[in-house]
């Protein structure tokens, strides 16, 4: 059946659908990632995002028990250029056709995904909508341009209740924005005891768990439309060692004094090259984000940058030079993408470690 993609600047593309017959809205971004779709359309950061996949054919080894990274996919759309309806797999359970039906998004294929890709880096992120072929293309184009960018999704992925995940060694406390499984994984992995508490949560309420660490996820949107977890932050700087990531690293700058800003298109893909700027190594890193931690913003702060992109120079990451906290703008976690930054959790608990040692020598 055709279906359509329409434009805030009027641009529309013609394809087929896939998935849900459903209308949705949102921002259109693009990943690059060769694989990996299956985590990407269940990244909460992305919702509320219609994600064009550049990889040209999508959904050949289908849909698996193991690899979401929530349980409940917030985007708003999946584009791609030819769809796979007959996966094969031995870990496949259903098609991306029949789960994104089941999930109520919708899907559009056949569309030429390098020219929107294109369109996309040239104009910035557009908003856009996937809708059938008999709607007055002029209205859609009027209703998107008048549309603001949304401002409640952290709010609208966020956990409600904070629930317990038990593990012999450190207390941390994960702080959902928006968390991707893979990053309770890696904690769990290493044997953590894990306290995932929402987004919302006081800096109070955060200490009364008594955690060794404090860990700020990834989440969608603008790390501007959450003021409460910034004071929240500040609140808990220099006493319990923090480590952010992607949107955790956005509140844990702007909790500093730097400033954030939106990038014209994103950074969004398995191959991201960052430069750890003390050695000169360079990890290939996962990345999601629309946002970025202005440079220049960071004279006014006690923040190190401590990683850059290779690409476009932007922060990937940063140390506080008072207090135990750090933070990258990509994902050590992967899912999916390389493992190159899975130190960056040992890393952290290895900061846990020290902060306990010298907390007991100061009490001798
Ligand atoms: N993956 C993330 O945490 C993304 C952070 C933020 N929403 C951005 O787009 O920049």
């Amino acid at each position: 059946m055709k279906r359509q993609l329409i434009l805030e600047d009027g641009t529309y593309f013609v394809g087929r659908g896939f998935g849900a017959d459903t209308e949705l809205k949102g921002e259109v971004v693009f990943n690059t990632g060769m694989t990996g779709y299956q985590e990407i359309l269940s990244d909460p950061s992305y919702c509320g995002q219609i994600v064009t996949l550049t990889y040209p054919l999508i959904g050949n080894y289908g849909i698996n028990r193991d690899d979401f990274e929530s349980i409940t996919p917030a985007i708003h759309g999946l584009i791609v250029r030819e769809v796979e309806r007959e996966p094969s797999h031995w870990k496949n359970e259903e098609s991306l056709h029949t789960f994104l039906q089941a999930r109520g998004i919708p899907g559009l294929e056949g569309i030429d995904t390098r020219k929107l890709t294109r369109l996309i880096r040239e104009h910035g992120t557009l908003r856009g909508r996937i809708c059938s072929m008999d709607v007055d293309r002029e209205e859609i184009v009027q209703e998107l341009s008048n549309s603001g960018w949304q401002h409640d999704q952290v709010e609208t992925v966020s956990v409600r209740d904070a629930y317990h995940a038990p593990g012999k060694e450190e207390r941390i406390v994960l702080v959902d924005f928006g968390m991707k499984h893979g990053i309770l994984q890696s904690l769990i992995e290493r044997h953590c005891d894990v306290v995932v508490v929402p987004y919302d949560t006081s800096a109070e309420e955060i200490l009364r768990l008594r955690p060794d660490g404090i860990l700020l996820s990834n989440g969608p949107g603008n790390p501007e439309d959450v003021p409460q977890a910034i004071t929240m932050i500040q609140e808990l700087l220099g006493k319990v060692p923090i480590f952010g990531i992607c949107l955790g690293h956005q509140l844990l700058a702007l909790a500093s004094g730097a400033t954030t800003s939106k990038l014209r298109f994103g950074h969004r893909g398995s191959n991201h090259p960052v430069r750890e700027i003390s050695t000169g190594k360079i990890d290939i890193t996962a990345q999601n984000h629309g946002y970025t931690v202005d440079k220049e913003s960071l004279v006014n702060t006690r923040l190190e940058m401590t990683h850059e992109a290779v690409n476009d120079g932007t922060v990937e990451g940063l140390k506080h030079l008072d207090y135990p906290a750090f933070s990258v703008q990509y994902h050590p976690e992967a899912s999916p993408g390389p493992e190159d930054a899975s130190y960056l959790f040992d890393a952290f608990l290895h900061m846990i470690a020290e902060e306990k040692k010298s907390k007991e020598i100061q009490a001798i």
